[in-house]
């Protein structure tokens, strides 16, 4: 089987600075791939690299045979991105901003004002469909940001922290739309630091620290190798960090006369 997204050797600096230092990773149609690593390990870099927003890395990426560098408008079609912290243009209603999302993906607008109808029914926002989104909770945003990285129907679905902000009712919705995409033959990239939800949705674990791959396995396969039962555990051994007990230790103490 062919990989969906193919990384090869990819590097990125920032000025001096090389924040990935060669990643090499095949993600297969209906992975879902969870992303995860310390603060500054360089997940989101690599998002935007696949995301088509970052083109000065060295490397190949191919996304469905494609090369990002010479296809990026055709990559950028197959995917949808949720970004972690996005600005809606909250001056328009969830109905104006999808349907100029719908546009830029060239959507006809019948199925585009459809889908929206009933991603937005799903999320509970029927009512709230045509208010300005400047009124909006970040949770209910973050379901219009969810809404708009699906609308075009992407093979490729990259969801970088997408339950931020989110009720525990909507975290088992997505968790439980993550399934079901990935049944359908989608391939997710996701990227999260919550790593209750990472361990139980993904298929498939990368464990990037310091611009490396340190670990790619399932979650049983990695429990095996590394001994441990918790991906928190696992995470915390091969980042080499200190223990969160230790660190919570740390700050407290910081408050001693
Ligand atoms: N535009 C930029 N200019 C300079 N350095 C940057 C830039 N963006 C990111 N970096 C640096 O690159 C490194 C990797 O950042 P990146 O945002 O990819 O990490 P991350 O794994 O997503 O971290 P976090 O978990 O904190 O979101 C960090 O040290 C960061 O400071």
């Amino acid at each position: 089987m062919e990989p969906v997204i193919s990384i090869k050797n990819l590097r990125k600096s920032y000025g001096s600075r090389q924040v990935l230092k060669g990643i090499d990773l095949d993600v297969y149609a209906g992975q879902v791939l969870g992303y995860i690593g310390p603060n500054g390990a360089g997940k989101s870099t690599t998002v935007k690299i696949l995301c088509g927003l970052l083109d000065d890395y060295e490397g190949e990426v191919q996304v469905k045979g494609l090369d990002l560098k010479s296809d990026a408008l055709a990559v950028k079609a197959m995917i949808g991105y949720v970004p972690e912290l996005a600005e809606l243009y909250d001056v328009l209603t969830p109905m104006e901003f999808l349907k100029l999302m719908g546009s830029l993906y060239n959507l006809d607008e019948i199925v585009c004002v459809n889908r929206i109808e009933r991603m937005m029914t799903a999320f509970g926002l029927q009512q709230q469909l045509n208010q300005r989104m400047d009124t909006f909770s970040k949770g209910m945003k973050q379901k219009v940001l969810i809404a708009s990285g699906l609308l075009h129907n992407p093979d490729i679905i990259i969801l970088d922290e997408p339950l931020s902000g989110l009720d525990a009712n909507s975290v088992i919705i997505i968790k439980d739309l993550i399934n079901k995409l990935a049944k359908e033959g989608k391939t997710i990239f996701y990227c999260s630091h919550m790593m209750d939800i990472v361990e139980k949705v993904s298929d498939r674990i990368i464990l990037i620290n310091e611009g490396v791959i340190v670990a790619d396995g399932s979650f049983e396969q990695l429990k095996q190798q590394e001994g441990n039962n918790s991906l928190e555990q696992i995470f915390a051994q091969l980042t080499g960090n200190t223990s969160g007990v230790q660190v919570a230790e740390d700050l407290l103490r910081a408050f001693d006369k």
